[in-house]
């Protein structure tokens, strides 16, 4: 494993950001014996904010930051990266849906694509967080053809660790006795939180959490739709949307993508479909369980899809080929 990493965050001024830098920088993602070079990326117009970002790193005085660099331009904060977390972008308000800001940001992950393409390792791993995450991770995938599409993933482990924790605070248990809940889909309304494979630790049991539960109708009800509309949830209390978990879940994220994950567990990942699995349509970021190791990132496949599930399934992937149409129209229309 290399001893030292180049990660570039974009958006690096704005509130994401601003709770995910330290982590990054102080090894709690990459590692302590890995030092890290930050390529800090945002606007032209955020770059005084931004300067007040660098002094503050600065002033944390962390054995592993080894440089800082902050920038506008795009081919200085692309070239040989090894991690991209890709975060700039405009956030929603309330009363819209994160698709509604396509228009938006489409061009961003266009430029970023194409930056990625022309600038970056082909070895380097790419995070979008930018909403709407999924299809603005496939519109970069898109523009970078060259770099394999496995490197392409969104976040969806903010969903995931909303599911864990509401599973945790309804049988009051610690969120780690929770493990292998899936988040299917699009983060989107339309995402299907899955815990039908999931476990909870009893004692030195880890028993199925719908028979822990027993609460078939909130399982199928209220656990789902509040994960689906957390994430509006929170721009309705604090007009802005989040930021500290969402930072923690990029970290998540990045940590096993890295290291891999603990053994026997599986996380939710949005990652490129190639038509082989579950029957989600090829060329669509979409979210699935997966087990990471040196090797990289495998699906589970196999697991049992019940009726129920397939409807959800298809629900969300079908929305996701809307999106798609969309941003493929921009891309056909744009230079
Ligand atoms: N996938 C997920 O789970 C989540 C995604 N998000 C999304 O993350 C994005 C960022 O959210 P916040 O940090 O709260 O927004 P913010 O508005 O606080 O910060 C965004 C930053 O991106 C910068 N930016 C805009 N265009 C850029 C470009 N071309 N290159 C580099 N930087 C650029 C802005 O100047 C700003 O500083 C939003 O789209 C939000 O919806 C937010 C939470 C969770
Ligand atoms: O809801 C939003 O717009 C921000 C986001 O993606 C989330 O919190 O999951």
């Amino acid at each position: 494993m290399t001893d030292q990493l180049k990660v570039l965050v974009t958006g690096a001024a704005g509130q994401i950001a601003y709770s995910l830098l330290y982590s990054i920088a102080n090894g709690d993602v990459f590692g302590k014996n890995v030092s890290v070079s930050l390529i800090l990326l945002d606007i032209e117009m955020m770059q005084e904010a931004l300067g007040g970002v660098v002094l503050e790193l600065q002033d944390c005085a962390l054995p592993n930051l080894k440089k800082i660099t902050a920038t506008c331009n795009v081919q200085e904060a692309f070239t040989d990266i090894d991690y991209a977390v890709l975060v700039g972008a405009m956030p929603r308000r309330q009363g819209m849906e994160r698709k509604d800001l396509l228009k938006a940001n489409a061009k961003i992950f266009k430029e970023q694509g194409k930056a990625l393409e022309n600038y970056a390792k082909k070895s380097v791993k790419v995070l979008v967080v930018g909403n709407p995450a999924n299809t603005n991770c496939l519109i970069a995938a898109t523009c970078a053809p060259s770099i394999s599409k496995e490197n392409f993933t969104c976040l969806t482990r903010l969903d995931h660790n909303r599911a864990k924790a509401q599973i945790a605070t309804r049988l009051e248990v610690a969120t780690s006795a929770v493990r292998n809940v899936i988040i299917w889909g699009n983060h989107s309304s339309t995402q299907y939180p899955d815990v039908r494979h999931a476990t909870v630790s009893v004692g030195d049991e880890a028993k199925p959490v719908p028979l822990v539960v027993k609460d078939d109708a909130w399982l199928n009800g209220d656990f789902i739709t509040t994960v689906q509309k957390r994430g509006a949830a929170i721009i309705a209390a604090r007009k802005l949307s989040s930021a500290m978990s969402a930072a923690k879940a990029i970290c998540d994220h990045l940590r096993d993508w890295h290291f891999g994950t603990p053994k026997g567990e599986w996380t939710s990942m949005g990652i490129y479909s190639n038509g082989s699995n579950y029957g989600v349509p090829e060329n669509l970021i979409y979210s699935m369980p997966v087990k990471i190791d040196e090797n990289g990132y495998t699906i589970v496949d196999g697991l049992e899809i019940d009726d129920r599930s397939r409807v959800r399934m298809d629900a969300t992937a079908n929305e996701l080929l809307e999106e798609r149409n969309e941003a493929m129209k921009f891309l056909s229309q744009s230079d």
